[in-house]
């Protein structure tokens, strides 16, 4: 199962590994538990291991493999980040996609080595959304051939970026690239920020740390603000745009191309929320199976809380849709390096759908993810609400994944933009025009679901009752907007009075789309043992998430009310099928109990004596008198004896 998982034997054995690797260098662990440290205590402790890993990292792990690199991150520098966090996830990936291939022997084997520390610098105090209205801009001199960096006002302060506060001396910096007073919008630049040697904010700089937030405390996200600041012309990222020494700008093969920076990271965070969620389950449902409360039958012993319908109900879907995620997101990752492939010899013609397949996933797997593991908090009942369970950090991060690389609503609503077009093909009889990923929508479909109809259909029914639902959804959605536009209203007027529509098709096709990977992924199963279990667990998941979008399948009489009874008992069916496997589903992930982080979660179970273990170490038990009791509260209750 470890193989599915990670994608193949290989993949899992290295992680075993690599974990029993990092089990045996005491140096790699965690010098106290992260939730007693200060956040300046978790970044100097993140820091230290940091450079042992830049140290080591080659005894432990291919650092060429990605998927290596992330794990042993994730092992050793934990969810909350580090002090080079946005180097790996953004500023690497933004010079290898972006920067000429001059500029790249400049800057990337600098930063390979990590002789520099680089970061993402785009979204501003005002604006994080709309780009096309960040205020930061940068004017070219022609006399001295150099860009001016300059923040105008305070809300053109740079605001948000990973690792600019403290830890970064370079950024790749989106700014408004203006050319002889006309404006080309927003650009990418190299942009040092800091002395190489005394790692001082060089002159014409303004930059620091955002304060606390509600997670990735080890993240020293940060301000930046340029007073005039220059850089020479060739700082900016010339693969796909150019700016000639007269200032001839010429354009790139596609207008967005210079976003792909954000498009990768879209990519990637899918499998990594497919791991948060995993965890969060694996803490709750380890714990779930040595937490004894209560009797179903009361001539019995206290069950453990598993046992009971409702923890299962609580628990067992998300374990679906983590291995869901999972799935989905191995095949875009792997759709997006072959889109990457094409565009970096010329072919931008890919964009569009990697693009609007991106947006969708991101929003609703960092939605449903959320949902899942805050469900698992309340599943470990009061210790859940312990920082001791870690969970509560796990979902700080995941949560993180909503608002990161796009608001989910306003990702969901990228996406609409293409499915409104895709309907506009339908409309006009040109279904033949769709590409792969929207086909269905020129599909005719019968007039009722077969889900309960057809014996050993497979999953081919419950595909088909999701692509209808999708399907009707976007055409209702469009047939709105168009409606509104043809009665008068303008454009966006129209698209804003239908977007809670529109996002709802959004949501819909990005669910049939991590279905449909699922079953891809079932149907290529040889094992027959691990066949069956994941055979289960989809059996699940049609039925739990048909069962969520129901009402849109009941409006128009797809699906009858005997077959929604038969879809909710299929789901208490397969609840009870998982059971014996549930424990083992997630701990085939394989996370060490380093990387879990959770005394609640620990592999062998023995949770009581170790939260009490915890406990003691609290910094508050080192006394048995507080200071605040002796300065403050002893007085009082002093006072008021009198
Ligand atoms: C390796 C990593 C592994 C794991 C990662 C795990 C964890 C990460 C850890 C921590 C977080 C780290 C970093 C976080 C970083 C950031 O958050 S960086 C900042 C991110 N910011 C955003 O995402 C901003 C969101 N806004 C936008 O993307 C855009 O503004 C927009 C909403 C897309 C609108 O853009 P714009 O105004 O330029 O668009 P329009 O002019 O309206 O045109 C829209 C048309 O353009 C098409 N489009 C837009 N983007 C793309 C694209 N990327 N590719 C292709 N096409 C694109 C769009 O489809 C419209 O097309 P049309 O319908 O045909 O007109
Ligand atoms: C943990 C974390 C790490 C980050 N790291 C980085 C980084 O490294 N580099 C970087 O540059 N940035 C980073 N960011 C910033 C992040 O990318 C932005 O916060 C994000 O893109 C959302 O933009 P915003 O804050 O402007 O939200 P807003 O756009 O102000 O969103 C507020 C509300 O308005 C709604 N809204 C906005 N526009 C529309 C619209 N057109 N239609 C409908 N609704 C709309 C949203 O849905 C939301 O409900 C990070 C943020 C977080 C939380």
């Amino acid at each position: 199962m470890a193989a599915q998982i990670w994608g193949s034997e290989k993949r899992a054995r290295r992680r075993r590994e690599i974990s029993a690797k990092i089990a045996q260098m005491p140096e790699l662990h965690d010098s106290k538990p992260l939730p007693f440290m200060t956040r300046e205590e978790k970044i100097m402790e993140s820091a230290r291991k940091l450079t042992i890993l830049t140290e080591k990292m080659g005894q432990i792990i291919d650092p060429t493999d990605p998927a290596e690199l992330y794990h042993l991150n994730n092992e050793v520098l934990g969810l909350e980040g580090n002090p080079m966090a946005l180097h790996g996830v953004m500023f690497i990936p933004a010079l290898s996609a972006q920067a000429s291939d001059e500029q790249q022997a400049k800057w990337l084997p600098r930063a390979l080595r990590r002789e520099i520390i680089g970061t993402y610098a785009q979204t501003e105090l005002g604006h994080g959304t709309n780009l096309q209205n960040l205020e930061t801009t940068a004017t070219y001199d022609l006399a001295t051939q150099e860009f001016v960096l300059h923040t105008p006002q305070i809300t053109a302060l740079k605001w948000w970026p990973g690792n600019l506060g403290k830890s970064s001396n370079y950024a790749v910096v989106v700014a408004h690239m203006i050319i002889k007073a006309k404006n080309y919008g927003p650009h990418p630049f190299m942009v040092q920020l800091r002395d190489e040697k005394t790692h001082e904010p060089l002159p014409g700089i303004t930059i620091g740390d955002i304060g606390p937030k509600m997670a990735y405390n080890i993240v020293d996200n940060g301000f930046l603000g340029f007073n005039k600041y220059r850089i020479p012309r060739t700082n900016l990222l010339m693969r796909h745009t150019k700016v000639e020494a007269d200032g001839t700008y010429i354009k790139p093969p596609h207008a967005k191309i210079n976003y792909s920076a954000m498009v990768h990271v879209r990519a990637y965070m899918l499998t990594g929320q497919a791991i948060m969620l995993a965890s969060a389950l694996n803490i709750a449902t380890r714990y779930s199976s040595v937490r004894r409360q209560g009797q179903i039958d009361k001539s019995q012993p206290e069950v453990k809380v598993l046992e009971y319908q409702t923890q299962q109900h609580r628990l067992f879907p998300s374990i679906a849709r983590a291995y869901a995620f999972q799935f989905a997101g191995a095949e875009t990752v792997k759709l997006y390096e072959h889109v990457l492939k094409e565009m970096k010899s010329g072919n931008v013609s890919l964009m569009a759908d990697l693009h609007a397949l991106t947006s969708g996933l991101k929003s609703v797997v960092t939605y449903q993810t959320g949902e899942g593991i805050e469900q698992a908090r309340m599943a470990c009942g009061g210790h859940g609400y312990s920082m001791a369970s870690y969970i509560s950090e796990i979902y700080g991060v995941a949560i993180g994944g909503c608002t990161y690389e796009g608001e989910n609503m306003v990702m969901l609503l990228q996406l609409a933009r293409y499915l409104v077009k895709s309907a506009a093909l339908v409309k006009s009889g040109q279904s033949s025009k769709l590409g792969p990923l929207v086909a269905y929508l020129g599909v005719k479909s019968e007039p009722t679901s077969l889900i309960d109809r057809i014996p050993n259909s497979g999953f081919t029914e419950y595909v088909k009752t999701f692509q209808h639902v999708s399907k009707r959804q976007t055409l209702k959605a469009a047939d709105m907007f168009f409606g509104l536009m043809e009665k008068g209203e303008k454009r966006e007027i129209a698209w804003n009075k239908c977007s809670v529509e529109l996002n709802r098709a959004s949501r819909l096709h990005t669910r049939l789309f991590i279905v449909e990977a699922f079953v891809r992924r079932v149907n290529e199963i040889a094992d027959i043992r691990i066949k069956e279990a994941l055979t289960d667990l989809l059996h699940l998941h049609v039925n739990y998430e048909l069962l969520d979008i129901a009402s849109y399948a009941l409006e128009d009489g797809f699906l009858s009310a005997s077959q929604l009874d038969y879809i909710r008992d299929q789901v208490y069916l397969y609840l009870g099928k998982i059971r014996p496997n549930a424990v083992s589903l997630l701990d085939s992930w394989e996370f060490s109990d380093i990387e879990l982080r959770s005394v609640l979660g620990r592999r062998d179970g023995n949770v009581y004596e170790n939260l009490f273990k915890w406990a003691k170490s609290s910094p508050l038990n080192k006394t048995d008198v507080l200071s605040s009791v002796t300065q403050y509260l002893k007085p009082m209750m002093e006072k008021a004896r009198l």
